[in-house]
């Protein structure tokens, strides 16, 4: 198996040689180094770590002012300051299975890079290549395991997780918090009709839907089958109820398209706003005990926890 580390391009070439402090580092003593810094990278799967611990072992070999190190994904990574020079390398191991993307890191500093400074950067790349692969291999279980694999919504483990951090920021932060549980309407008529996998087309076309209508900063969780919580950061009762009702008008809204049918479906949605004795469960009970209303008085509709009254709550059992 090769393993490569590929440059793409330098956007930084030294045309003078610039008089480097830190870049005489005779052979033997660069196999040492190059040997700690594998040893040092071993330490941790963490991606960020692992890219720390480059980043600092790298910074006492050659002056770097920042490091901006990009997924495969194109999610950026930033360490240190970026600045004007730089010099861009795109990491990929070479195997006999093909090659193996592993992203792309981007030096920077304000006063060009040497050539000697790049061929020593180089150096300490090689060491990364594994460490980096691994990081991203264990980032993706880890991705996988918090994801419901049907429609790419996070999953109950994530909600879980997700609710906990979400209820501590809107206390910290004194900012409000809503939670909508969306459930689809006589669901196991759907796959009574149109078969199962049809019902799993039609429950996908809903998670893109929530998703289509929710910010971007809205989380959406696939709860259990034909049910999902959407936690809103930083909404308050009435405006969960504005964009609940957008969701079930969209969902009403929506036909799924299969091999032989166009099959239409309404949600009843139940919404709550965090109150302050509230915990993950007290918020889920109220926001589904919403739900259970709108179910019972005939589905297809919204119901806010907050906007009915004690009075009406204590007559509709809530
Ligand atoms: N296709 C498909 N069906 C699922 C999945 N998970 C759960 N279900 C089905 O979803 C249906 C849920 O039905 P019920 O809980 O009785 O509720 P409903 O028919 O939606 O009726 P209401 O919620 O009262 O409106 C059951 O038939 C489950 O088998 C899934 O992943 N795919």
């Amino acid at each position: 198996m090769v393993t490569s580390v590929q440059i793409s391009s330098r956007a930084s070439k030294a045309k003078e040689v610039i008089a480097p402090s830190r870049i005489a580092v005779p052979k033997q003593d660069l196999s040492d180094e190059l040997f700690r810094l594998t040893q040092r990278l071993q330490t941790s799967l963490e991606l960020e770590q692992i890219l720390e611990i480059f980043f600092q072992h790298i910074q006492q070999h050659v002056s770097i002012g920042g490091m901006v190190y990009t997924t495969p994904c194109n999610q950026h990574i930033k360490l240190g300051r970026p600045n004007i020079h730089h010099v861009d390398y795109q990491l990929s191991r070479q195997s006999n299975d093909g090659d193996d993307g592993l992203g792309g890191i981007v030096f920077s500093r304000a006063k060009r890079f040497a050539e000697q400074e790049l061929i020593l950067i180089e150096s300490f790349l090689g060491p990364l290549i594994y460490p980096l692969r691994n990081a991203l291999m264990y980032r993706e279980a880890l991705a996988a395991a918090m994801c419901d694999p049907l429609t790419k919504t996070g999953n109950r483990a994530a909600m879980s997780n997700a609710l906990q951090r979400e209820i501590q920021l809107a206390n910290r932060y004194h900012q409000p918090l809503s939670m909508m549980v969306i459930d689809i309407d006589h669901f196991k008529a759907v796959n009574d009709n149109y078969g199962h996998a049809a019902g799993d087309d039609v429950i996908c076309s809903v998670a893109k839907a929530i998703t289509t209508v929710c910010r971007e900063t809205d989380l959406t969780f696939r709860f259990g089958g034909e049910e999902f919580v959407v936690l809103l950061n930083k909404t308050d009762a009435a405006g969960a109820r504005v964009i609940a009702e957008r969701v079930r008008r969209y969902i009403a809204g929506l036909s799924t398209k299969t091999e032989q049918h166009d099959i239409a479906v309404t949600a009843s949605i139940g919404t709550a706003e965090l109150n302050q004795d509230d915990d993950s469960v007290s918020l889920f009970e109220r926001a589904d005990s919403a739900l259970y209303k709108a179910k019972q008085q005939g589905r297809n509709q919204v119901v806010s926890y907050d906007l009915v009254d004690d009075v009406q709550r204590s007559l509709l059992g809530m």
